[in-house]
């Protein structure tokens, strides 16, 4: 007989049909499969796959964000907008890895606080849209919604939402992770490597005051060498994946009942969050991510009233969990001051306490005449103060930044010390959905959220 190490337990079989439940509401922003056969038979194929994450390294970042929320450690989640399978490249995951790898350098120097580094990867492959067609020169095609439904390639062919899709971003998530793990495993993010994560980025003032502040950690981490330290802990670094929960085929066949618990978890990722467009209280999203154990986000627009928010407490945190709710608050630079303090007072009247996360990027999108949907660096940096300033006059916790990011010298937001103007965003505007900060302004960003930081713990 097979021995374990711990019993298996098995779920209540109401807590398996609650799974489904999901099915009977309003549900937004899924495609128009063109057959709901060939649908079945692909998320059928993925219930047959190995889950990509363990239950138990959920359970350890939902502590990590507990911690977050109270103050003791700060979250950044950075990532693509829409990953692609042809961008699931080792070149592309290494630079993005890095990326986050440096900027929560920087937080952790510059503020003295555990960073808990995240990426949106590994899973970022499903797009909510703003219109369910595009129509290009008189021509009207289905939009594109993320690789894992369909292609970017404006014909009727690659437009078409694909079944065969869905197992390929099982695939492609499974191969990033697997780089991820072990990039963060096997040595290349120990702390002693600090300098080498900078190499191969352009020479840039962001690098510059980078290369500065690696000398002062090597300095530290030389100092605690020769007195003895054991920096073996140092050689890993704790990584966590997310992405938006959105397309229900894929994410219901990742959520898998565990055996140490007997409850259900969305191993897809280790967070998840519900987009700012999928967020009604009554809707498919909202009813499905309640009934799971992962740490959940949910994005917070501008027009979100207290009463709204508490609902979605309720909701999705009935028990108060500590690490268990995210609040994304995205609402726009010249929104925040006004938006975000009413929901702050109201978390302070009632019993909940949620991490607050600020994503300066999804309420600052602009799109230029020339047609390049943009976002100025200024902006960004401008929601993240207001953000920070909401949170001082509150007294509640800026706990973490939630950035669309490369690792590459793209061109895609506006401004930054590259000074990046509308005439140099067609020098290298790759992403298919929303700009994202290139690898300098990801750094000068990280800079300074360290003092914003800094200034908030002094
Ligand atoms: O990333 C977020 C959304 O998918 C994106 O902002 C939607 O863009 P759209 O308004 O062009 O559809
Ligand atoms: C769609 C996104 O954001 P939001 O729901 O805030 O618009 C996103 O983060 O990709």
């Amino acid at each position: 007989m097979l021995q374990t190490d711990f019993p298996v337990i098995s779920a209540d079989p109401d807590v398996i049909a609650g799974l489904d439940y999901w099915r009977t509401l309003p549900i937004k922003q899924q495609p128009e499969w063109p057959d709901h056969a060939s649908v079945e038979a692909a998320s059928a194929e993925i219930a047959t796959f190995p889950p990509l994450v363990f239950a138990g390294e959920v359970d350890t970042l939902r502590e990590r964000l507990a911690a977050a929320a109270a103050g003791k450690a700060f979250l950044l989640q950075g990532g693509d907008c829409a990953e692609t399978f042809a961008d699931a490249t080792a070149d592309n995951i290494r630079n993005r890895v890095k990326t986050i790898l440096q900027m929560a350098v920087v937080l952790t120097y510059g503020a003295s606080v555990p960073v808990i580094k995240m990426g949106r990867m590994a899973g970022q492959f499903a797009k909510p849209r703003s219109s369910d067609m595009e129509t290009r020169d008189g021509v009207t095609l289905p939009a594109y919604r993320g690789d894992i439904i369909n292609g970017y390639d404006f014909t009727p062919e690659s437009r078409q939402p694909d079944p065969a899709r869905l197992v390929k971003g099982y695939h492609t998530s499974a191969s990033t992770l697997n780089l991820i793990r072990a990039f963060t495993q096997g040595g290349f993010a120990d702390l002693r490597q600090v300098h080498s994560w900078n190499k191969g980025f352009a020479s840039n003032p962001a690098n510059v005051m980078y290369e500065h502040l690696a000398k002062e950690i090597d300095k530290a981490v030389r100092f605690m060498e020769a007195a003895g330290a054991d920096f073996d802990e140092m050689k890993r670094a704790e990584f966590y994946t997310c992405h938006e929960a959105l397309l229900m085929d894929y994410e219901r066949p990742m959520t898998r009942i565990d055996s140490r618990t007997g409850t259900p978890y969305t191993l897809s990722s280790h967070f998840v969050w519900i987009g700012e467009r999928t967020r009604d209280l009554d809707g498919a999203h909202v009813d499905f991510l309640s009934r799971v154990r992962n740490p959940i986000g949910v994005k917070l627009g501008p027009t979100t009233s207290p009463d709204d928010m508490l609902r979605l407490i309720d909701k999705l945190d009935p028990d108060r969990e500590p690490g268990r709710l995210t609040f994304v608050t995205r609402m726009g630079a010249g929104k925040i001051r006004d938006a975000l303090p009413p929901l702050l007072e109201a978390i302070k009247k009632s019993d909940a306490t949620p991490l607050w996360v600020s994503d300066p990027m999804h309420g600052n999108g602009m799109t230029t005449p020339t047609g390049y949907k943009t976002r100025r660096f200024e902006e960004i940096v401008d929601e993240v103060k207001g953000f920070f300033e909401a949170h001082r006059d509150a007294g509640t916790h800026p706990g973490g930044i939630h950035i669309e990011l490369t690792g590459d010298d793209v061109t895609e937001c506006l401004g930054g010390s590259e000074h990046i103007d509308e005439a140099t965003l067609a020098t290298r505007y790759e992403s298919l959905c929303d700009p994202r900060l290139n690898h300098m302004q990801s750094l000068e960003l990280a800079f300074l959220v360290a003092e914003e930081l800094s200034a908030a713990q002094a």
